[in-house]
Order: structure tokens, then sequence, then C-alpha cells
């Protein structure tokens, strides 16, 4: 079995069946370790390698970070989220999974799941529209994703479908957790039970990307768990639609479409889907509504949301 402990190393230990002695061996790897090849994209701080193993052949995408860069635009805090948050989400088939960090004098190295099926955005500008079978079948493994990271204390705040890949099995993995929120443990420094981190928690200086940034950011500089739930009535809207509920010429004026909660459906839009987004897409985050009553909302009606078959079942034809 593996454990991840630091994502600088791997832990495998083997139980020898006959004796039961326990062999643990440490894979440290450094960057002669893999073959890079192409280029899969490139972000305003990283870029991100497709990369095969030399030992075991299994392919993987590693993001590469410039130093300098980080340090001259002061960027290195975003750099320690990513790897602390991928680190405390650990293993969930919804979320990108960190297998290893290493660096050189010039670059960090993250090794990540990768995705081969690319970002969650090109598929909908692929088809321009899913039906209602595969907008649920992505909705709710993005809620269930995002449900898991909220259970444990991370708030992505860039939720997106740039940043929602789509895996071998055309099944979705959340990446680029950099501008990630993780809520400490409830104890603070000296182990006492504290609620100085309510659910709610306000934080401020980020914004995220101005279609999914959630009314709340913008008229009182807050954000909490409900800001990735506004974000996720706007993808379920996208998914359908074709494009995002709040999109205007410039960013100024999409944030007072978000504030003046202006948007509008298609004619052929469907009911039961236009019923949900409305009550997700509210503008005061106590009145959004919660992750339990989306998943018990008509529109997912019939899921199973127990993890397995959620992530097993293929996906829905994809007209
Ligand atoms: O936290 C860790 O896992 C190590 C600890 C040792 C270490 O030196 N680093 C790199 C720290 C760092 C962060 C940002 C820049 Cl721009 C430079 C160095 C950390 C690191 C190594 C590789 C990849 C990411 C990180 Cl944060």
């Amino acid at each position: 079995d593996w454990q991840q402990r630091g994502a600088a190393t791997l832990i495998e230990t083997e139980k020898n069946a006959e004796t039961g002695e326990v062999r643990t061996k440490i894979i440290k790897k450094g960057v002669t370790d893999f073959k890079f090849g192409r280029t899969l994209g490139e972000g305003s701080y990283s870029t991100v390698v497709a990369a095969v193993d030399r030992q075991t052949g299994k392919e993987y995408a590693i993001k590469v970070l410039d130093k300098r860069h980080i340090i001259k635009e002061k960027k290195v805090k975003y750099v320690n989220i990513e790897k602390n948050t991928l680190n405390r989400l650990g293993e969930h088939p919804g979320i990108v999974r960190l297998y290893y960090t290493f660096q050189d004098e010039r670059s960090l190295y993250f090794v990540l799941d990768f995705a081969s099926n690319g970002e969650l955005l090109s598929l909908i500008k692929k088809l321009g529209t899913l039906d209602i079978e595969c907008t649920r079948y992505y909705g709710a493994q993005l809620l269930d994703a995002v449900e898991f990271m909220h259970n444990n204390g991370v708030y992505h705040r860039d939720l997106k479908p740039e940043n929602i890949l789509l895996d071998d099995k055309m099944r979705i993995k959340i990446t680029d957790f950099g501008t990630a929120k993780m809520i400490d443990s409830l104890k603070d420094s000296n182990g006492k039970d504290t609620d100085k981190y309510p659910s709610d928690i306000r934080t401020s200086s980020f914004v995220g990307t101005a279609e999914y940034v959630s009314p709340e950011l913008l008229t009182e500089k807050a954000t909490g768990k409900e800001a990735d739930l506004w974000a996720f009535g706007c993808i379920i809207y996208q998914l359908i639609a074709g494009r995002p509920p709040f999109k205007a010429g410039n960013e100024y004026q999409t944030f007072q479409k978000i504030v003046k909660l202006q948007y509008s459906y298609s004619p052929g839009f469907p009911y039961l889907a236009r019923d949900l987004i409305k009550r997700v897409l509210v503008l005061n985050p106590k009145d959004r509504y919660s992750i339990e009553q989306i998943k018990n909302h008509p529109f997912f009606e019939g899921i199973n949301w127990d993890r397995k078959s959620l992530w097993k079942r293929p996906h829905p034809r994809l007209l």
C-alpha cells in the first residue's frame, strides 16, 4: 500500500505473506527519473509537461514552476498552498493527485495525474451543449469532489471548466489548487479546540475568474465555501447553455451582471435545471443551496451518490 508522506517521496510497504516481514521502500524521484514530452499547458506561473516515469512507464503531467519568476511575482505562498492542499486532499477520483514534488536549482516540479482528455471547457466548446443526462453525470461528479474538498477544509475558490480536466475514462479531475483556501484544523497552536475558523471563514485579497466569481466576494470582499457552490451553479448552466450565465464585454460589466443577478435562459433550457440553478445562484450565500440540498434536488433524481457507483459508472453517450 502507498502512503503519502509529503509529496516529495512515496513510501511503499510490502508484507511478506510467509514470514510476515514488512519491507519499506522510500521512493524519491528527481528530474532524471522522467522522460519529458509535449507541453500540455502554459500558465502565468507554470508550464505543464507530459512526462513518463522511466522505471514504470506511467504517464504523468508535471507542473514546472520557475523559481525566479515565482519569487519576483511574490507568488511563493501560492506554491505552498497548492502543495499543502493537494497533499491534504490525497486520493479522490475527482481530484488531481500529487505524487511527487522535487526541485533543481531553477525550477520546482509537481508530478500530477495526467488527465488525457483535456479540459471540460474544450468538451463544452466541441459539443456546444450537453444534454441533461451528461449534465447530471458531470454535475454529480463535480458536486462529490467539491463535497470531499470542503469536508477536508479546502475551498477551491476558482472552479471553472478550464480547471476541470477529463481523464482517460472521461471522468472529471479538478486541478489548479494554487488559489485554494485551507481552513486550518479547528485546533489552534496549543491544540485547544477553537471556533476561530467558523464554517463561513471570511477571506479577502484573492479574486477568481470574473465569470465565476461569487457576489459576496464582490460586495463584501468575503468568501467561504458557498463561493464554490456559486461557481458550481454557473458551471451547470454552462454545460447546458454552452456559455456561462454572467458574461459581458469586460470584467467590470460581468461583475455588474453578477451582483444584479442578471442572467437569462435560452428557450428550451430544461425547467428542472432552471429550478436548481435558481436555488444555487442566490446572492446571499446564507440562502444559497447547500451541497446536501443540491443533492436532494429533483434534477439529480436517480443519482446514486455512493462514491463507488458515482465514479465507476460509465459516462453517458456524449451527443
Ligand atoms: O515543501 C516542500 O515540499 C519543499 C521543502 C523544501 C524546499 O526547498 N521546497 C521549495 C521551497 C520553494 C518554494 C518556492 C520557491 Cl520560488 C522556491 C523554493 C519545497 C518544495 C519542493 C518542491 C516543490 C514544491 C515545494 Cl513547496
